[in-house]
């Protein structure tokens, strides 16, 4: 099966509109202020305006107010949630929307204790930990802590890159492989080559 991929950290939609042509199923954008990749609800909503169909909006919120989570959903046409900080899964669930929750990964994590808080999540996001930093950060984690059976489609993340992501798809079977900074030339700055070899890796493996 090929890894569905999401390009994460859009922030324009002609990067948005040429990742999708090279072959992203979604995209990312990230409502989160310290984020060098944060974007206002007008430059989403311009982004979301350029997808063509059948490639999803994903919405990246880290802790946020549910009133702003509202605010944005109220203007922005986002197809899932992505949850990046500590959201339990009642805040997940009130928004009524699909959502994937994150988990970063560390050596005692429990991911099918996750699997099972967050059942109604459409997917467990699994990205490397890193002290005080939510995410978005391009460390990687050891695949190896992750379970075989996880009962929730899995989406990799953390420290992906052009050259790394075949070797992670084939070791790791994921539904769906995420990227942000192995993807650009410098924090927030995506690049298009760098997409394109993205991509080709994924379908490669
Ligand atoms: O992209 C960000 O800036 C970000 C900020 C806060 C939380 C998560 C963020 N990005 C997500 O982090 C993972 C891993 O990213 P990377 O490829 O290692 O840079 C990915 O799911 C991004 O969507």
């Amino acid at each position: 099966m090929t890894a569905r991929i999401k390009i994460c950290g859009l922030r324009d939609a002609a990067t948005a509109r040429q990742a999708a042509r090279l072959g992203a199923d979604a995209i990312g954008l990230v409502f989160y202020g310290p984020s060098p990749r944060n974007v206002d609800i007008a430059t989403a909503a311009a982004v979301c305006a350029a997808l063509p169909p059948f490639v999803s909006s994903v919405g990246l919120f880290v802790n946020a107010e549910p009133a702003f989570v509202r605010e944005v959903l109220a203007s922005v046409p986002l197809d899932l949630l992505q949850f990046h900080g500590d959201e339990a899964p009642a805040y997940c669930r009130a928004f009524s929307r699909p959502y994937l929750k994150a988990v970063r990964v560390k050596p005692d994590v429990n991911l099918l204790e996750y699997a099972a808080r967050y059942a109604d999540a459409r997917g467990l996001l699994v990205d490397a930990f890193v002290d005080g930093v939510p995410g978005g950060t391009g460390e990687a984690f050891d695949w190896r802590l992750l379970p075989p059976d996880l009962p929730l489609p899995l989406v990799l993340s953390g420290g992906l890159d052009p050259d790394n992501v075949r070797n992670a798809v084939n070791r790791v079977s994921p539904w769906a492989v995420d990227v942000s900074s192995g993807v650009e030339s410098a924090k927030g700055v995506k690049d298009l080559e760098r997409i394109a070899a993205f991509i080709d890796a994924v379908r490669a493996a």
